[in-house]
Parts: C-alpha cells; structure tokens; sequence
C-alpha cells in the first residue's frame, strides 16, 4: 500500500499535540489488558458494575438487537447508538465504556458530528471501522471496505474532533474478510494507527497465527473480539496478552445470555402458564431492586423529603 499523505499530515499533528495518556491507556497500564464485555442498555450495564467491571463496551451488534430486534447488518444510526450510550453511561459511571461507532456515519463531517455525538455520553472511547455502508457484523458474509486513505482521513478527523480530550480512539479494519486478506488488513491497521489511532482491531483473524500475525506486525495498542460462533479462536485474557493483545471485546456473550434465559424461563412460561417453578432462575425482587440501585435513591429521596411542601 502506498505511504498515505493522510498519515503523513496527521502525524505531524499527533506529534506536537504530545503523548496522550486516557482513561483506557491507564486501564490498560493498570493490568496489561482490559477485559470489555458487550452491552447493550442501562440495565445490562447495571449489571457490568455491580459485577465490578471496570470496562464496558458498547455493541452494535447487540444494540442492534436489543433496540431495534435487527441484526447488525447497517440499521442502527449514529443518533440511536449515541442515545443508548448515554443512558448505559448514565446507569454504570463506574465503567469506562468504549462505544461502537460503526463507520461513523458517513464523510469526515459525519465522524466529526458522531465523535462528539458519542464523547457528550460520558463513554471512554469509541471503534470506527473501515466498512462500506451499510456495514455488517464482522463475522458475518460480504464485507467490503472502503479505501484504506478514505478510512485514514476518517481516523484522523475523528482525531481532531477528540483534540486533548480523555477519550480513547480505536481503529477498525475489515479487510481481512476481502481479498488482501491479512497483509492488507495489518497494512490498514498500521495506516490507521499512523492517521492518529490509539489502538487498532484486525476484526476477525482466523486462527492464533493470526492474532500472533497481526501482533507481530502491527503497532501500538491492539484489540481482539471474543464472538461466540464467530471466526477468531476464544481466549480467556491471560492467553491473549500472551498473543499480543490489551483490549478484549465480547460482543455477544451478555445478549446471548439474554436471549437463552428469556427463551428458556418465558418457553417454561408459555407451557406452564405461571413461573412458580422457576424462580431459582429469575433475581429476587430484593436483588433486582438493588441493582438498579432503589436502596441509594430511596435514601436520596428521604434526604430531600423534609423539604416537601405538602399539597394540602
Ligand atoms: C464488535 C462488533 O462490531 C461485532 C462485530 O462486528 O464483530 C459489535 O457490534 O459488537
Ligand atoms: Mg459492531
């Protein structure tokens, strides 16, 4: 692939604006390699916290699913993502949540608009990927990408929208699924990387081979998707620092743990008209009030009340 003039531009830019230091960059510090399971709403992200997670993600796929009841073939916009996010940050502050932003939505303008969209959230950080519009889930058939100097201009618009911010900037690309295969998909990675990324996701590699590839060959930080059913092996977070990587995404594991208690708990439910033998399945209502934090609000709530001015 020939040098890009993008990369070359925004470099320059990157290096007088000095080393930048996130929230994910020291998340990253802290343990080697941040574990980001996918969610998809406030509920969902609730759940993240109260497990002690200190990252999140936020996933188009699931979001997709969750939102719309659509897959994540492109019918998700920008607007969408960027009001569920702000009510999964909303409901988990304690989790730096990194936000899929597709491909932005559009030209440079569109990134510019969905990257401040997105960090007016109170997210950490976001993915822009190199898809053609409408994109689709990286696993799934029929990816195509746009140009590598397209995308790179993208990533280096959404750099300059983000400017000092504490937000953290991951590159996408697709190209592995297309017919440059690995070495054009790590060729994108690096591209981007130079366009201003903080760190970049081959989506999809194969095999270990190839995550040991694309960490060979690529710089910086680096990002791994654990999708069940998908193409790329599951590792637990030890095996993928050994691979190379210090982010970890797992689109689909909490919509997929949804969807098999509600098919399995309302499928009971369905036969048996009650769900009197099922309760060891489902949260007691004292858990799941507590969860969604009814202790902390009623005590809020009792603070202020002495201020209450009766109606009548
Ligand atoms: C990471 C992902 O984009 C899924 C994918 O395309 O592999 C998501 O939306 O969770
Ligand atoms: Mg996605």
């Amino acid at each position: 692939m020939a040098n890009s003039q993008v990369a070359v531009t925004v470099k320059t830019l990157s290096a007088a604006a000095g080393p930048r230091k996130t929230r994910m960059h020291r998340l990253i510090e802290e343990d080697g390699i941040v574990l980001m399971p996918g969610i998809y709403d406030a509920l969902s992200a609730a759940v993240l916290q109260s497990l002690g997670f200190k990252a999140g993600f936020v996933s188009g796929y699931a979001v997709s699913a969750a939102r719309l009841g659509m897959p994540d073939i492109g019918l998700l916009t920008p607007p969408e993502m960027a009001d569920a996010a702000r009510a999964i940050c909303a409901a988990a502050p304690n989790v730096a949540f990194i936000v899929d932003a597709d491909t932005g939505g559009g030209n440079a303008l569109n990134v510019q608009r969905t990257v401040r969209d997105i960090m007016g959230t109170g997210a950490a950080g976001l993915f822009l990927e190199d898809q053609v519009w409408p994109k689709k889930c990286g696993h799934m058939q029929g990816k195509q990408v746009i140009p590598a100097d397209e995308h790179a201009a993208k990533i280096a618009a959404a750099r300059e929208a983000i400017g000092d911010s504490d937000f953290f900037l991951i590159a996408r690309t697709d190209a592995r699924a297309t017919a440059g295969g690995l070495a054009e998909a790590i060729a994108r990675a690096n591209l981007y990387m130079e366009a201003g990324a903080d760190a970049c996701f081959v989506e999809a590699p194969r095999s270990d081979d190839e995550m040991r590839e694309v960490s060979k060959k690529t710089k910086g930080f680096r990002a791994a998707n654990m999708l069940e059913g998908g193409y790329t092996p599951l590792h637990t977070p030890e095996e993928l620092k050994e691979l190379g990587f210090h982010l970890i995404v797992h689109s689909t594991t909490a919509v997929y743990a949804s969807a098999r208690a509600l098919i399995d708990v309302l499928g009971v439910m369905k036969k048996e008209g009650t769900s009197r033998g099922q309760l060891d399945k489902l949260t007691t209502f004292e858990e799941f009030n507590s969860l969604i934090g009814l202790k902390t609000l009623n005590e809020i709530g009792a603070r202020f009340e002495k201020f209450r001015v009766p109606s009548n």
